[in-house]
C-alpha cells in the first residue's frame, strides 16, 4: 500500500506518525508546503519519504490535510492515477469540490483528530460519500489503523467532527488545569501532568469497554457524603457542564 500525504502541519503530521506505526514507512510519501528543517528532522526519525513537487503518481491512497483556504488550489497542481483514493481531512472542503478536479476518483471526506498520531483517534466519516463500495472500504480499512471511525450521516459529520476533532484541546485545557490543581498543593509538574493524563486514559477506557453512560460511572466514584460529589457540586456551581455545552456549540458549524 502506497500511501501520500498532502500538507505537513499538524493533522499531516499526526497521521504520517500513525501509518508509520503501522505500514512500512518506504511507502509513505510526504509533500510539505516546504521541505524544512521540521519535516526534515521529521523524515530522519520515521524514514518516510519526501516529495519535492505535487507529483503522487503511483500511489493508492492520498491523504489531503492542508488548511482549507490551500487546498483546491494545491490540488489543482497535483498529479495522482485515476485508481488512488483521496481521504480529505481539509475543514469545509466537500467531496464534490475536490471531484470537480478529479472527477474520476473515489473521494471521503474525514475529521481525524489529533491522537491518530498514536493511532488512538476518533475520525468521524460520512457514510454516504463520492468512493466506490471497495474505496470506501479500503478507507475504512486504512482509518482503522489510526484510531476508532465513526461512520454518520453527511448531517452528522460536523458534531461528530467537533467533539472528536477539536474536543482533544477542550481535554487538554482540563488536563492542564488538573495538573496545575495538583502543582498548587504540592505535587511536581512531571507527576501531576501523569496523573490527570492516565485517568482522562482510563476513564475514557472504562467508558469505552463497558457501554456504561458517563453519568451512570459518576454515581460510582461518588461515595455518599464522599469527597467526589463535593468536587462535583463545585463543578456545578462553577458552570462546568454550561461551559462545555457552549464550547462544543460555538466551534460546531465549520466542521
Ligand atoms: N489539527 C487538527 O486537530 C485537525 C485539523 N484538521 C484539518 O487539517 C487541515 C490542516 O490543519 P492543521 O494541520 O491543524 O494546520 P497546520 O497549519 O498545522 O498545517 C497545515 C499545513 O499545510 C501546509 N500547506 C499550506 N499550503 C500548502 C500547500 N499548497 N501544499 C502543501 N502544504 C501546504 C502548511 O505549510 P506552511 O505552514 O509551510 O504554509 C502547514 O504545514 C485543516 O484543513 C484542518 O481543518 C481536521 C481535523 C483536526
Ligand atoms: O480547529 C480546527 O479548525 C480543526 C478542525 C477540527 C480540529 N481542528
Amino acid at each position: 500500500m502506497k500511501i501520500g500525504i498532502l500538507g505537513a502541519g499538524h493533522m499531516g503530521t499526526a497521521i504520517i506518525r500513525g501509518l508509520t506505526n503501522r505500514y512500512q514507512s518506504n511507502d509513505i510519501f510526504v509533500k510539505g508546503h516546504h521541505v524544512n528543517d521540521t519535516l526534515k528532522s521529521l523524515q530522519q526519525e520515521l524514514g518516510f519519504q519526501i516529495l519535492t513537487n505535487n507529483d503522487f503518481s503511483g500511489l493508492d491512497v492520498l491523504f489531503v490535510t492542508t488548511p482549507a483556504s490551500a487546498t483546491l488550489t494545491s490540488l489543482k497542481d497535483t498529479q495522482i492515477d485515476e485508481q488512488t483514493l483521496l481521504i480529505s481531512a481539509a475543514q469545509g472542503i466537500t467531496p464534490e469540490q475536490i471531484k470537480t478536479i478529479f472527477p474520476k476518483n473515489s473521494v471521503v471526506c474525514i475529521v481525524p483528530n489529533i491522537p491518530v498520531a498514536v493511532n488512538a483517534g476518533c475520525i468521524a466519516m460520512t457514510k454516504a460519500s463520492a468512493a466506490t463500495p471497495e474505496d470506501q472500504q479500503t478507507a475504512n480499512q486504512i482509518l482503522k489503523n489510526l484510531g476508532t471511525v465513526i461512520a454518520v450521516p453527511a448531517d452528522n459529520v460536523g458534531i461528530v467532527g467537533t467533539v472528536a476533532g477539536c474536543g482533544p484541546a477542550f481535554v487538554d485545557i482540563f488536563m492542564s488545569a488538573l495538573a496545575d490543581a495538583a502543582v498548587q498543593n504540592g505535587l511536581d509538574r512531571q507527576t501531576a501532568t501523569k496523573v490527570a493524563a492516565s485517568m482522562v486514559y482510563g476513564s475514557g477506557k472504562l467508558a469505552l469497554q463497558t457501554g456504561t453512560a458517563p453519568d451512570a460511572l459518576k454515581d460510582q466514584v461518588t461515595s455518599p457524603g464522599g469527597s467526589t460529589i463535593k468536587g462535583v457540586v463545585g463543578l456545578d456551581e462553577k458552570g462546568f457542564r454550561a461551559a462545555i455545552n457552549y464550547a462544543v456549540n460555538q466551534a460546531n458549524g465549520t466542521n
